[in-house]
């Protein structure tokens, strides 16, 4: 159970969770707390801290002196504790499952699967660090025109400094250690500042790392509403580097950092563009697994928009609604498919787009229902281009399907998005699908697939326009977390090896 056994000293006496600092577990001088509620009984689950500007500044002293010796501590090193760290985190996989099924209402097996797979992608950054961390460059100068061979020049990489991570709801545990991994192999600090939603999940994914034994000060986690003390944290002085993941908060955060590197992952509203010749079942298993899976289709990779050719779409729709029909619809606890999306306020939202879609003529292919935060999945046919369901991402369990006349429209409609995430293209046709591909504006397109980050040592393209800044992925984050140092080694005389 959340709070208890090992993660016991997480909470106080008031049974309010605790944010961490200094490789301690404190109360906030505030006396405020923020309420986590439960989407599934739209009840406060949990209470966290509302930290204070003077705690966070604490904090992020805290990991400028920590980082200096961490700096300092052989790679190897680093690499052990962080492989000790996925241990216990899976180790501790159940209570902390447990969390983002009462915080996020993620289906109890897949919220399994997010801290099994933190695990494995920690200890992957601690083998990948080694190895990329330990290779630098060695140059001479007579390559370029006008140089004898006088100079050596060695590069290698280090550290930033401090890095600020700011994970989603959606992954708080995953998408906080695919920062904290990378960020730490390299030899920086990092301060976590969890979604609310998840906090708690994050706290206990945060005492996996004290247990393993890190430095005091080296990670910390701060907790309040992001509206709140953001942009104290964004623009602080002190945060070398900000890893973002989340909506247009990114954005806004972009716009205000300082002169600082900035690693953003934000919306998406990725298109399936599916020809005649393709796989329709292969298709149809992939859209409602790509449309609907891991939490009702809260993901930035979720299939959000079908594209299909018009001498498909009725096969394709029907194939589509049977798979549908079969979705379970209830509480986390339950591992049913479809689970209550995050919060009110986004289930309003999600509303919206379903009625302005019905006002303009969409076909619904199933009843649309609602009780509470719980929508029921739901597959828009005939959708045209003047609905916001066309364009705009749910972050829910409604997908628009619209039909195309031409290869040419497909492209034409994923190109005119202001996201461009990934994309996905089902065709039999390997050559029509490298040209669809070429032609999409996204960061990655999948061929007979729907869209997905991982498996995490992918690399993960932030992709173009408002999608984001950068790419992630583990060996992407390291080498962004890391600057190039060079030290030139001047000869009195030229030196040719064996001259
Ligand atoms: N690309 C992706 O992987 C994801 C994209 N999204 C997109 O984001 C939308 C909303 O999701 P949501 O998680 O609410 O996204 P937000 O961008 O609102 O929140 C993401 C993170 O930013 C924090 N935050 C909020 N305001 C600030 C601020 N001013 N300064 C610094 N940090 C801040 C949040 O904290 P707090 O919770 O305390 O407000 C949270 O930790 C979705 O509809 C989707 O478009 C969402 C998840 C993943
Ligand atoms: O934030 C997100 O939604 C994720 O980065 C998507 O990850 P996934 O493809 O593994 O679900």
């Amino acid at each position: 159970m959340a709070g208890t056994g090992v993660f016991a000293e997480l909470v106080g006496g008031d049974g309010e969770f605790k944010y961490y600092s200094d490789g301690e577990w404190k109360k906030s001088c505030s006396g405020k707390s923020v309420p986590i509620i439960n989407p599934t009984t739209r009840e406060t689950q949990f209470k966290v801290q509302a930290c204070t500007q003077e705690e966070v500044n604490k904090v992020i002293d805290a990991a400028k002196t920590a980082q200096k010796s961490w700096a300092k501590t052989p790679l190897w090193k680093r690499a052990e504790l962080l492989h000790k760290a996925a241990a216990i985190l899976k180790e501790h996989r159940n209570p902390i499952a447990e969390c983002l099924v009462k915080e996020i209402a993620k289906p109890a097996k897949d919220a399994v699967t997010e801290v099994v797979r933190s695990g494995d992608l920690v200890s992957y950054c601690a083998e990948e660090g080694v190895r990329i961390l330990g290779e630098g460059k060695f140059l001479v100068s007579d390559s370029f025109p006008g140089n004898e061979r006088t100079k050596y020049c060695l590069t290698s990489k280090i550290p930033l400094g401090v890095i600020l991570a700011i994970p989603p709801f959606n992954y708080p545990v995953n998408l906080a250690v695919s920062k904290i991994g990378p960020a730490l192999i390299a030899g920086n600090s990092l301060v976590l500042k969890p979604p609310t939603q998840g906090a708690v999940a994050a706290l206990h994914m945060m005492h996996c790392f004290h247990l393993a034994g890190f430095p005091k000060g080296l990670i910390s986690c701060v907790t309040g509403k992001g509206s709140e003390i953001g942009d104290f944290l964004t623009m602080h002085p002190g945060i070398n580097c900000i890893s973002f993941t989340g909506g247009d908060t990114g954005i806004a955060i972009s716009k205000k950092a300082g002169m600082i590197p900035l690693q953003m992952e934000l919306g998406g509203k990725d298109a399936c563009i599916i020809l005649e010749d393709a796989d329709l079942d292969l298709a149809a298993a992939n859209i409602v697994k790509g449309g609907f899976s891991y939490s009702s289709g809260q993901r930035c990779t979720a299939v959000k928009v079908v594209l299909v050719m018009d001498s498909v779409a009725d096969a394709l729709v029907e194939k589509v609604k049977a798979k549908v029909a079969k979705l379970t619809v209830g509480p986390p606890e339950d591992d049913c498919d479809i689970t209550p999306v995050v919060t009110e306020s986004s289930a309003n939202f999600i509303e919206g787009l379903v009625m302005d879609a019905k006002q303009k003529g969409a076909t619904f292919c199933q009843e649309y229902k609602r009780a509470g935060n719980l929508i029921w999945p739901l597959l828009l046919d005939n959708v045209r281009p003047d609905m916001r369901i066309a364009w705009e991402e749910p972050f829910g369990p409604v997908l628009p399907v619209i039909r195309i006349n031409s290869v040419e429209e497909g492209i034409h409609h994923c190109n005119a998005s202001n996201f461009g995430l990934q994309g996905c293209v089902f065709t039999r046709d390997i050559n029509k699908a490298i040209l669809i591909s070429d032609a999409m504006e996204t960061g990655t397109v999948q061929i007979n697939s729907a869209p997905a980050r991982g498996p995490d040592h992918f690399p993960f393209q932030q992709g173009l326009k408002d999608s984001g800044i950068g790419s992630q992925g583990i060996t992407n984050s390291i080498n962004m977390m890391t600057k190039i140092k060079t030290t030139v080694i001047n000869l009195p005389t030229p030196s040719y090896t064996m001259g």
